[in-house]
């Protein structure tokens, strides 16, 4: 990584313990502005644990977390909450909002109680909402949205919230192929400074300009996508045999994990 481009976060061994366990153990890492941050691993590696610690909901045992150069937790919530969007795993929603309504939610950081809404922040949202395919159902209870729509829904309010930062924990979840690739993409094209934790690990090769690979709270690897993303490292992390298909018309090879075979060494 370029050592002259402003981190915008950075981990300094960092540690965190959680009652009786060690969810993560001297962890660094680092994301420059205008990157995108894959963190992936297997269950319970400590991807959503580590997002946490990045938007300071929680804070270390041990080490330091710094956002643009100061230590996160010495930001005002409202101040992080004009530069951070966080879409966290099934986050609990309003069921009684409408979509509109709860996208709109995304202007709250920029805005004192009595400001009105003005037309700029009607445009924001039109466009949110139209980004993520969510116009037909502006007017719709969100009690009456599917988990994918539901899911889209809070990506449209992170888009409205307008920071320079978006933290995401497997914004994936729940959508289908086609919104998966069509949110990620979208997401890249903001020009924004990322950290996603997915699980697909394709998905992370095609979006993600870095990657963090975590097992048990420590990390296996983190550097660029295809440095870090090899069959071997992905074989041993997972226990699971993988190799990497290569395409013609694919910038970067399908990752492929396979059934254990007898005598491949894996079983
Ligand atoms: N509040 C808590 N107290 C104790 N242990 C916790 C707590 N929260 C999480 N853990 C443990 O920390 C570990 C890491 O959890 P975390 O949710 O960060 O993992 P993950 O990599 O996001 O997992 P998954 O892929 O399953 O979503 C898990 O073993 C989990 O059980």
């Amino acid at each position: 990584m370029d050592p002259t481009v402003a981190a915008v976060l950075q981990l300094h061994n960092v540690s965190l313990q959680l009652g009786q366990r060690t969810v993560l153990e001297q962890v660094s890492c680092s994301v420059t502005t205008g990157r995108t941050l894959g963190i992936v691993g297997p269950n319970g590696a400590g991807k959503s644990s580590l997002l946490r610690l990045l938007y300071g909901e929680i804070q270390a045992s041990q080490g330091q977390v710094l956002f643009h150069n100061k230590v996160i937790n010495t930001y005002r919530r409202a101040e992080l909450a004009r530069q951070m969007a966080v879409v966290m795993q099934s986050p609990v929603p309003v069921f009684n909002l409408t979509t509109e309504q709860m996208v709109m939610l995304g202007l709250v950081p920029h805005k004192r109680w009595f400001d009105p809404t003005t037309s700029q922040d009607h445009h924001q949202l039109q466009l949110a909402l139209e980004k993520t395919g969510l116009l037909a159902l502006r007017s719709k209870k969100l009690a009456e949205l599917s988990g994918g729509e539901l899911q889209r829904a809070f990506i449209a309010r992170a888009l409205v919230q307008n920071a320079k930062v978006l933290l995401l924990d497997e914004p994936t979840n729940h959508l289908d192929v086609h919104y998966q690739h069509q949110i990620l993409q979208l997401i890249r094209q903001l020009n924004l400074t990322i950290v996603c934790c997915l699980h697909d690990l394709n998905l992370a090769a095609s979006y993600c300009d870095d990657i963090l690979l975590l097992d048990q709270g420590r990390v296996q690897a983190f550097g660029p996508a295809e440095q870090v993303l090899t069959p071997k490292r992905l074989t041993r992390v997972f226990q699971q045999p993988c190799l990497l298909l290569a395409h013609d018309e694919l910038a970067r090879p399908v990752i492929h994990f396979y059934p254990k075979l007898r005598g491949d060494g894996h079983d």
